[in-house]
């Protein structure tokens, strides 16, 4: 993470972080919306998992070679074990708790991804397109992965920031007051009010003609790309809670 980079891992840095993560995860849910449901490439063909599986496993191991998955929240999907990278490393300031790397909701993500929320921004249909729209499902399963572990930043300042606060329920063990301590509602409608909002304007068609002035409120979301209102529910049932996930699992670990 670019806040996890330098000398100072600050609450301000990681959530400007997050905030930019944002748009990774509008524009890639945008471009896959582009094509439509296409079921088939994730049912399993015989003898081998789906169309969907393969290229991510496939792209994972390209992506490793490359140097990918070496940040704490790079996370590799299905449990892979992955090749070492081919060129040398640049290694990253180690900020984290050394149990940071084996923090990880991936397969909750995956569920979600495939079973909830691509039914909600992709229209029914099949074009045929599976290797086009496996690849864009990749781009959506990383970019999401990404912002839900960088959760893992999060949770290491909040406990620098007042270990006297986090120290006892992480040693009662006690998720709930975690979850409480670490929970800032105020923060969270903020943040489903701004990707809601960016999907309104980062999904708006373009054109020479736009008039200037005019508004962009719900009116126009038919027009959007994908529907503003399925950015916001994705945050507030499952990208958020899935960070804060992130962050209690982080936490527990945290003083051993
Ligand atoms: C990530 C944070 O922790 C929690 C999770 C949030 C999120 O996922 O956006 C926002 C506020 C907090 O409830 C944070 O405090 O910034």
């Amino acid at each position: 993470m670019d806040a996890g980079g330098g000398e100072q891992l600050s609450l301000a840095a990681v959530r400007d972080q997050l905030i930019r993560e944002e748009d990774s995860i509008v524009f890639a849910l945008i471009e896959r919306a582009k094509r439509p449901r296409n079921a088939p490439a994730y049912s399993a063909a015989a003898g081998c998992g789906s169309v969907a599986e393969f290229f991510v496993r496939e792209a994972q191991v390209l992506h490793a070679k490359a140097g990918h998955y070496q940040k704490p929240e790079d996370v590799p999907f299905l449990s892979q074990d992955l090749p070492p990278p081919v060129f040398p490393t640049k290694g990253y300031p180690k900020v984290l708790h050394p149990f940071a790397s084996s923090v990880c909701v991936n397969d909750a993500i995956w569920k979600m991804y495939f079973n909830e929320l691509l039914p909600l921004f992709t229209a029914d249909g099949d074009d045929g397109n599976y290797a086009e729209t496996v690849a864009l499902d990749f781009a959506c399963l990383q970019a999401l992965s990404r912002r839900i572990h960088c959760g893992k930043y999060v949770a290491e300042v909040k406990f620098k920031d007042a270990p006297q606060d986090y120290s006892p329920p992480i040693r009662a063990k006690d998720n709930n007051a975690l979850m409480n301590l670490l929970t800032f509602t105020a923060v969270e409608e903020k943040v489903k009010k701004r990707v809601e909002k960016k999907a309104r304007i980062f999904g708006q068609n373009v054109t020479l003609e736009d008039s200037v002035g005019k508004p962009h409120g719900d009116t126009c979301d038919s027009h959007c790309k994908v529907d503003p209102k399925v950015l916001s529910k994705l945050y507030d049932i499952w990208v958020m809670p899935l960070t804060k996930d992130v962050e209690v699992e982080y936490l527990l670990r945290r003083l051993n």
